[in-house]
């Protein structure tokens, strides 16, 4: 990512606050990971590790696109990002419209990372999302995930990546769920390709859920489970074939504060057993307050991020999540895109006074000061 470090905006100033527009789904109607994935593949043979610890299993992924003989493709030997998004653009074309979801959007995301992607209704979180999920195809620019290229990667190729690198948890239940199935089945189904044996794939799925901490729902139906114990199965089912990224859109959504934050110490406790990089598209201000960096997207860009201070990194350890008092835990930064422009947000220049488009840029004392003309 290019240099950072423009100006600090206000502590505890919070971003817009939106409604989810529930009535317009747009994303591709994929299920569970795994479920609706008709293409047959090798089985092949996976050790019992989740997150990280899974080089074995990654060289045996697709190997389109990770291009070590053209030299430029990261890869995780010479490389701490595990995502790279390089002017990443994405226009969607329906009839005669063009919508530009991604404007050009530069993010490096390191291996291990827990971190939250916020910005207004349409901003393009979503369309970030599912482009690292091997959901959406980029239309310019570069997107390396685990060193493999996304750009270049077949129908086939992305459909083996979204098995094996990446799970996904959905807000909505009924997209992560089969009702027909107990929650123990539930969380074997993506492992249906896996070579292991049914025990071996029983007793993960039973790991799994003992993580989440449903040991004693395993055998209950989603119907006889709450939201948040639902949403519990879904995050054991998008780690069901070890992935090395959790994706979730709006985890916490449709659920009440207390389900959202034994969700969000799910994820910090996730991350921190595992190993596992976690992106969480989200709206909730609390559980964006609880993660390790937090990215706000404004018009298909990085307009600002947030980085936890080590200081609340050491509290979070040692409180749990009611004793937890999200006040001054990040500090915030504007990102200079690759031309060096930066996105300066209506609310900071209102507070500066400016309203119209001329400023002035001086440098003071090694600051760079924009003032009104
Ligand atoms: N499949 C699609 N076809 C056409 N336009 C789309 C499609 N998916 C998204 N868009 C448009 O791309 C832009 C970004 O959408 P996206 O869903 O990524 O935003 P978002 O930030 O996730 O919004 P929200 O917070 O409301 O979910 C929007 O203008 C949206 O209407």
């Amino acid at each position: 990512m290019g240099d950072k470090h423009l100006f600090k905006k206000k502590k505890n100033e919070t971003p817009d606050t939106i409604t989810p527009d529930s009535n317009v789904d747009t994303r591709p109607d994929t299920a569970v990971q795994g479920q609706n994935e008709p293409e047959q593949i090798e089985p092949e043979q996976k050790e019992f590790v989740y997150g990280m610890d899974q080089t074995e299993q990654g060289s045996e992924d697709v190997q389109s696109g990770t291009s070590d003989a053209d030299g430029s493709a990261p890869s995780q030997e010479t490389n701490e990002n595990i995502i790279e998004c390089d002017s990443l653009v994405k226009i969607y074309k329906t009839d005669d419209v063009e919508v530009m979801a991604l404007q050009g959007l530069e993010l490096n995301i390191k291996y291990g990372e827990l971190m939250a992607v916020i910005g207004k209704s349409g901003s393009g979180k979503s369309t970030l999302l599912n482009m690292i999920g091997g959901l959406e195809r980029p239309t310019a620019g570069k997107l390396y995930v685990d060193g493999k290229d996304l750009f270049a990667m077949t129908d086939k190729e992305l459909v083996e990546y979204r098995k094996h690198t990446v799970g996904f948890v959905w807000q909505k239940n009924s997209r992560n769920l089969l009702p027909y199935m107990t929650a123990i089945e539930n969380v074997q189904v993506p492992m249906y390709f896996d070579k292991s044996n049914k025990e071996d794939k029983y007793a993960r799925a039973h790991d799994l859920l003992c993580r989440v901490g449903l040991e004693d729902k395993i055998n209950s139906y989603p119907s006889q489970m709450s939201g948040g114990e639902q949403q519990r199965v879904a995050i054991a089912i998008a780690l069901a074939n070890n992935p090395k990224i959790l994706l979730a859109d709006e985890p916490t959504g449709a659920v009440d504060t207390k389900t959202s934050n034994m969700i969000q110490d799910l994820f910090r406790k996730l991350n921190e057993e595992l190993g596992i990089t976690i992106i969480i598209v989200t709206h909730d201000i609390s559980l964006a307050n609880k993660v390790g960096r937090v990215v706000m997207i404004a018009d298909g860009k990085i307009s600002t991020e947030k980085i936890m201070k080590e200081s609340y990194k050491d509290r979070m350890n040692e409180l749990s999540t009611d004793g937890f008092s999200s006040d001054d835990s990040h500090e915030e930064y504007s990102i200079l895109d690759k031309a060096n422009r930066v996105q300066i947000s209506p609310d900071i220049l209102a507070a500066a006074g400016i309203d119209s488009n001329k400023v002035k840029v001086q440098v003071v004392d090694g600051k760079v000061i924009i003032t009104k003309e």
